[in-house]
């Protein structure tokens, strides 16, 4: 059975009457999914629960914070879950972390409002969630089992139950579980209802993800199998709910549910029964989850191609390569998706397609773009010197990352492309820079700079060579050969090589991370990241609304144009972070 998506909007104690008025308008005029695809309650305090229920749109409802333990008396204070009853209040969230730990309520206490409420006619999002103490101390299974088991000892029948996951560390914090760490105790819940109640329950009980999430992270969430939606705080009460919502479309639902096979489905995707004989017929196929797109506009942005890939899954990236020596685009593009069985789906429907008036081509690319210990592999089985014995830190935090003072040149087969290191940048060298004021500052032109003019034809003939003709070029018809992977590695190289003999140690440069489908240029410092290959798809720190998040580098260099989304502007001030310290368990 199809676990509907859910989608709980907790506003906690927040709004006034005018507030909540907005709030409510901007939720009946957002496009989002019909109820078959997702469900959606939102939650004001109970105070606007009769204004909210009024003007909320019928395809939205409503759910109280709290309700009392048992049918109503002399309980000063207290709401009864009759009274909700009857107001036509069909929701009740029971059992918030805030109600467990700032008023003392137990896992019994809550187990019997659980009980009492559903006995009542209420629908019920109960809550479970470890603290932070708990979980480092290894008890987040104890935890989350114990509260369970205390409603599960209460009631028998969970058609009514939501149960949402909330860690305690996460909840307004802006510490958002990753999707690995919330798939993996929602996975465990799912197995403890197995266990203690019936496989039936625990196939249909919807067990929901809270803390922090939002409308950058949650598609990552809701793509994993057992996040059957969210139950959202913060973030409920800002527009970007409406995305949160969207995300449904994102969802993934194991396919053994439908016909007992090991793979995993978007939403989208299996309501085209064509394409899921197409899938299976292709298992075998590789896919890195790359796409090459062809004949799209020159003047395409990267946005603007992510947004009709999107309706098939999380894009982790999206590459339109310009030409080395005129910056020019080329009129072909990378998209990259997280799921590689995504990108066989979004290759099957947008192949032949018409964006913005050509009819564009999508094949699986053969090669992902290259992480960096692939490409200094690929030096050594070229034959070049290496590095010296520089060690890959990709994911890996180690120390050998600190700065070489004497940069390594790769010799061998890039001896031809080392030759002509002094040619045209394709870029602008002051792109490189962070800011205008700190420009000259941190990177004082040095005699050993590229130049600013264009080389010669020749030059640029061999140098564009894996993409003069894009047709002729790849013999698997894909376009995407070693250097295609990276355009501007060679530039780059020469760039990072420049760096540490203009000083490296202290200077600064700016990568563009990608947090989940949102952008952010961040700072780092030399002695952290030396090189282009070292940096690249290195978890970084970013700062988003005065909190600390992960995210990945997935460029080294400027082009703000191109390659920055709008989402950018509304971002906070880029700030200095240290790769050493971010956690390998955490890259995106
Ligand atoms: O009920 C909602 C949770 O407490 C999550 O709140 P949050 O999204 O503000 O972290």
């Amino acid at each position: 059975m199809v676990r509907k998506f859910f989608v709980g909007g907790n506003w906690k104690c927040n709004g006034t009457s005018e507030e909540v008025k907005k709030i409510v308008s901007t939720l009946n005029a957002g496009e989002v999914p019909s109820q078959d695809v997702v469900e959606v309650v939102v939650s004001p305090p109970f105070v606007f629960l009769p204004l909210v229920k009024s003007s909320l749109k019928p395809d939205f409802h409503v759910a109280a914070q709290n309700c009392w333990v048992k049918k109503g008396g002399a309980f000063t204070g207290e709401v009864s879950a009759d009274m909700l009853v009857n107001l036509g209040i069909p929701w009740v969230i029971l059992g918030h972390s805030e109600r467990r730990l700032i008023l003392n309520e137990s896992n019994e206490f809550v187990g019997d409002k659980v009980a009492y409420a559903l006995s009542q006619g209420l629908k019920v999002i109960a809550c479970v969630g470890e603290t932070l103490e708990q979980r480092e101390s290894g008890s987040t299974m104890d935890v989350v089992a114990a509260q369970t088991k205390a409603i599960a000892e209460r009631v028998s029948n969970w058609t009514n139950v939501v149960l949402a996951y909330e860690p305690v560390w996460a909840i307004g914090t802006g510490k958002v579980a990753t999707p690995a760490k919330a798939q993996e105790v929602h996975s465990e819940l799912r197995k403890w209802l197995q266990v203690n109640t019936s496989p039936e329950i625990a196939a249909t009980t919807r067990i929901i993800y809270g803390g922090s999430v939002n409308g950058a992270n949650c598609k990552e969430l809701a793509a994993q199998p057992d996040v059957d939606g969210f139950l959202v705080g913060g973030a409920s009460l800002k527009p970007e709910f409406i995305d949160i919502i969207k995300s449904s479309e994102f969802r993934t639902i194991r396919s053994e549910a439908l016909f007992g096979e090991s793979l995993s489905l978007s939403l989208s995707s299996i309501c085209s029964l064509d394409f899921l004989f197409y899938r299976l017929s292709h298992a075998e196929e590789q896919n890195n989850g790359s796409l090459l797109v062809r004949n799209i506009p020159l003047n395409c942005r990267p946005e603007e191609l992510r947004v009709p890939f999107e309706r098939f899954g999380v894009v982790r990236d999206v590459y339109l390569p310009k030409d080395y020596y005129t910056g020019e685009p080329r009129g072909f593009a990378f998209v990259q998706f997280v799921d590689p069985y995504e990108a066989a789906d979004a290759q099957y429907h947008m192949n032949g397609q018409t964006f913005a008036g050509r009819e564009i081509s999508v094949v699986v690319a053969a090669e992902t773009r290259k992480r960096p210990e692939e490409m200094r592999q690929r030096t050594r089985v070229s034959g070049s010197s290496g590095s010296g014995g520089r060690r890959s830190s990709y994911y890996g935090r180690s120390r050998s990352r600190s700065v070489s003072r004497s940069p390594h040149y790769p010799s061998g087969s890039r001896s031809r492309h080392r030759s002509r290191s002094y040619s045209p940048a394709p870029r602008r060298r002051a792109d490189y820079s962070i800011s205008p004021n700190r420009r000259h500052a941190d990177h004082p032109r040095s005699s050993r700079d590229p130049p600013q003019e264009r080389d010669d034809g020749h030059s640029r003939r061999s140098y564009s060579a894996g993409y003069g003709n894009i047709a002729d070029q790849n013999q698997n018809g894909n376009g995407y050969d070693e250097k295609s992977a990276y355009e501007s590695d060679e530039a780059r190289a020469r760039w990072s090589r420049r760096q540490g003999q203009d000083g490296g140690r202290g200077q600064q440069c700016r990568l563009l991370c990608n947090h989940m489908g949102r952008y952010q240029y961040v700072l780092v410092k030399l002695k952290t990241v030396e090189t282009w290959e070292e940096s690249l798809g290195t978890s970084c720190r970013v700062k988003k609304n005065g909190t600390r998040d992960k995210g990945k580098c997935i460029s080294f260099e400027k082009d703000t144009d191109a390659t920055l989304p709008p989402e950018s502007e509304e971002l906070e001030e880029p700030e200095w972070i240290d790769f050493d310290e971010t956690a390998e368990e955490d890259v995106c």
